[in-house]
């Protein structure tokens, strides 16, 4: 057998931790909850409309640690970055709620959108649909399905879920086969292409450069990670790419915000309300 990769360790280790969930609380009660949570706010349209501006449209994460990285960020206030975000102009916010390799927590993705209107991705690995349900029981308003970590029927399989709690759905290829794969399954408007290996944490942004001719009109590509300066926002908006998934440049930042309107706003010299989160 071969060595493991990270996202196959990280596979294996979500599946106990679901089962582990469901045994402490039913699928129906998670229905009950989702049924009952704040109406979704939509994640997609607000990409879709800011993009039609030609205006950045930036998905901001809130995320403390990650496998490849160790701790990124020590001063963790969930709240108090997601308003920092807001502040910044970013459109929507990604939060990582998987514990084991990225320290995250439910809890955050829940005080995150407390503290801000912008509709939130509850970022995880999703390998079932008790996932999906208890993604929008905390509130989240979008999930995302990798395409690499699941086979077809299984991605058809948490779409339909995701369909019937009115969470938006987006969809994270690597390669040429997985965009096959999400384009033929999947009818998610979003198709996120992640910079980053998540077999071997490689980066290069040339991966959503080759595959952009292959992605129709009617879907909006989100570049997925590595976004760290001007020039990498200003090589995806010279190739038309105007939605971003952006985690380590604005959370290394003593201002998460400010960061945000740094890289992609630079045209405003500063922002009105963002105070320092520090
Ligand atoms: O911190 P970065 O390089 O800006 O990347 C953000 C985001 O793309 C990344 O966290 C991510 C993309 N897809 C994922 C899937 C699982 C966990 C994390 C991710």
């Amino acid at each position: 057998m071969s060595i493991p990769t990270v996202l196959e360790k990280i596979l294996a280790r979500k599946a106990e931790e679901v089962a582990a969930r469901r045994a402490v609380v039913s699928l129906a009660e998670v229905e009950r909850e989702a049924r009952a949570a704040d109406a979704p706010r939509s994640f997609a349209n607000a990409l879709i409309e800011r993009a039609k501006s030609k205006q950045p449209a930036v998905i901001a994460e809130i995320k403390k640690a990650s496998p490849s990285k160790g701790v990124i960020r020590e001063n963790f206030v969930p709240a108090e970055i997601a308003q920092s975000y807001q502040d910044g102009g970013a459109t929507c916010l990604s939060i990582l709620t998987d514990i084991d390799f990225f320290q995250g927590a439910d809890r955050y993705l829940q005080e995150a959108r407390s503290a801000s209107s912008l509709p939130v991705i509850r970022k995880d690995f999703m390998i079932d649909p008790y996932q999906i349900v208890e993604s929008r029981a905390l509130g989240a308003d979008c999930v995302l399905l990798i395409v690499s970590a699941l086979t077809d029927a299984q991605m058809a399989e948490l779409a339909a879920t995701a369909k019937a709690f009115n969470l938006d759905v987006l969809a994270e290829v690597h390669d040429g086969d997985e965009l096959e794969r999400a384009l033929n399954v999947l009818d998610t408007p979003l198709i996120g292409v992640n910079n980053r290996n998540l077999h071997t944490f490689e980066v290069s942004l040339e991966t959503t450069l080759d595959l952009l001719p292959r992605i129709p009109r009617d879907r909006m590509v989100v570049t997925e990670s590595g976004i760290l300066n001007r020039a990498d926002v200003e090589l995806m908006e010279i190739s038309e790419v105007y939605a971003f998934l952006v985690g380590e440049a604005f959370m290394r930042a003593e201002n998460p915000g400010a960061e945000l309107g740094r890289l992609f706003f630079p045209e405003r010299k500063r922002f009105i309300g963002s105070p320092d989160v520090d």
